[in-house]
């Protein structure tokens, strides 16, 4: 299968300049994103959770061509993202859409449903008149929200949030894309709708052949919706494979910290749960050094965890592990007594 999206590489440094470091010749640059790989398939969904500051949503902005990356390479469908165009990239929001978090954030409330949904029609298809209205009713119904002609009249402060990210949905997937990039697209809505919202995010991904890159903090989302996966830690990719070889295995120290806290139903308390679970402070991604991530938090740390960064090769099927200590397990290499606690 070839690959739709592929990133390699790719990074996203924030460059948040010197303050009183800059005395001693020093700038601070935040590694957001640093060195991800990963591809997707047609029809694929891949997912990417993490902790909150992991870098999830930047890495999305990036592939959205919302922000540009500061090293590596984007390609979708055989296109490098990089050296695009002006018009190409207004073309290129016909492959690719996104859903996010919040959908009120990102529906205009002076505008009806019908409007919001026939923008991208008219810009991107130049659809009009009959044609345009039929397609827009097509959306609205194909989400769930009857009688389409009705909510088509109505405004976002009339509806509810589920039904408003169902119109974000309608609005992404009227234009029949080939990935859409979902930033926690259920994470704001009461868990009664979150779970009707992603049956009907698979059911769109049957009915059109979609890929989702699914970015989300709860696990049970994860895994549910996604097929592969990656866990990210401070900016980089701790571990990646198929989903439930994730969840089965769960190789990575962090990924066996993170899957632990899993399983509570209110989010608030997942993060409170998660926080006591993985000992030690989050390290900074601040002018991080070359080393482990996750070593100042790792049970498994060694001296090679703080002289040299692990690296996987995400992009590259099958499980992928970052972690010096897990390779050498997997080389029977590993000291005895150390390896009874994996
Ligand atoms: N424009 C920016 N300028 C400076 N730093 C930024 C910028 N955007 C993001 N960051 C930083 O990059 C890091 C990753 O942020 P990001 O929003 O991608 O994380 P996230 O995993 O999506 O978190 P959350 O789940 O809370 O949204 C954070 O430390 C954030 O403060």
């Amino acid at each position: 299968m070839s690959d739709l999206l592929r990133l390699d590489a790719v990074e996203r440094h924030f460059d948040l300049g010197g303050g009183l470091a800059e005395l001693f010749g020093q700038r601070r640059i935040l590694h957001a994103v640093d060195g991800v790989s990963l591809s997707i398939g047609p029809g694929e969904t891949f997912g990417i959770a993490g902790e909150s500051g992991c870098g999830k949503s930047t890495l999305a902005r990036l592939i959205c061509r919302l922000d540009r990356p500061t090293g590596g390479s984007i390609t979708f469908d055989g296109q490098d993202l990089g050296k695009l165009n002006r018009n190409e990239v207004r073309a290129l929001y016909r492959e690719i859409q996104m859903v996010f978090q919040d959908p009120m954030a990102s529906l205009n409330p002076r505008k009806t449903v019908g409007r919001i949904i026939s923008r991208p029609l008219r810009r991107q298809l130049g659809l009009t008149g009959t044609p345009l209205r039929n397609r827009v009713l097509a959306a609205v119904s194909e989400v769930d929200l009857n009688p389409a002609e009705d909510y088509i009249q109505r405004y976002p402060h009339e509806l509810s949030g589920g039904e408003k990210q169902r119109v974000v949905i309608a609005r992404a997937v009227a234009l029949r894309p080939k990935l859409v990039v979902a930033d926690e697209p259920v994470t704001s809505l009461d868990m009664s709708v979150r779970g009707k919202v992603l049956a009907l995010m698979s059911d769109l991904q049957a009915r059109h052949g979609l890929s989702y890159l699914f970015i989300t903090h709860d696990l049970r989302v994860l895994r549910i919706m996604s097929s592969r996966a990656a866990i990210m830690y401070l900016g980089q990719v701790m571990e990646t494979g198929p989903t439930a070889e994730l969840f089965a295995r769960r190789y990575h120290p962090y990924t066996k910290a993170l899957f632990s806290a899993e399983m509570v139903p209110d989010p608030r308390a997942v993060r409170r749960t998660r926080g006591r679970l993985i000992e030690g402070e989050v390290a900074s991604a601040l002018n991080p050094k070359d080393a482990c991530r996750f070593r100042e938090r790792c049970p498994w740390r060694r001296p090679r965890c703080d002289a040299e960064t692990p690296k996987i090769d995400a992009a590259a099927p099958g499980h992928g592990v970052a972690c010096h200590f897990w390779r050498e397990i997997a080389a029977g290499t590993a000291n005895s007594t150390i390896k009874e606690t994996t």
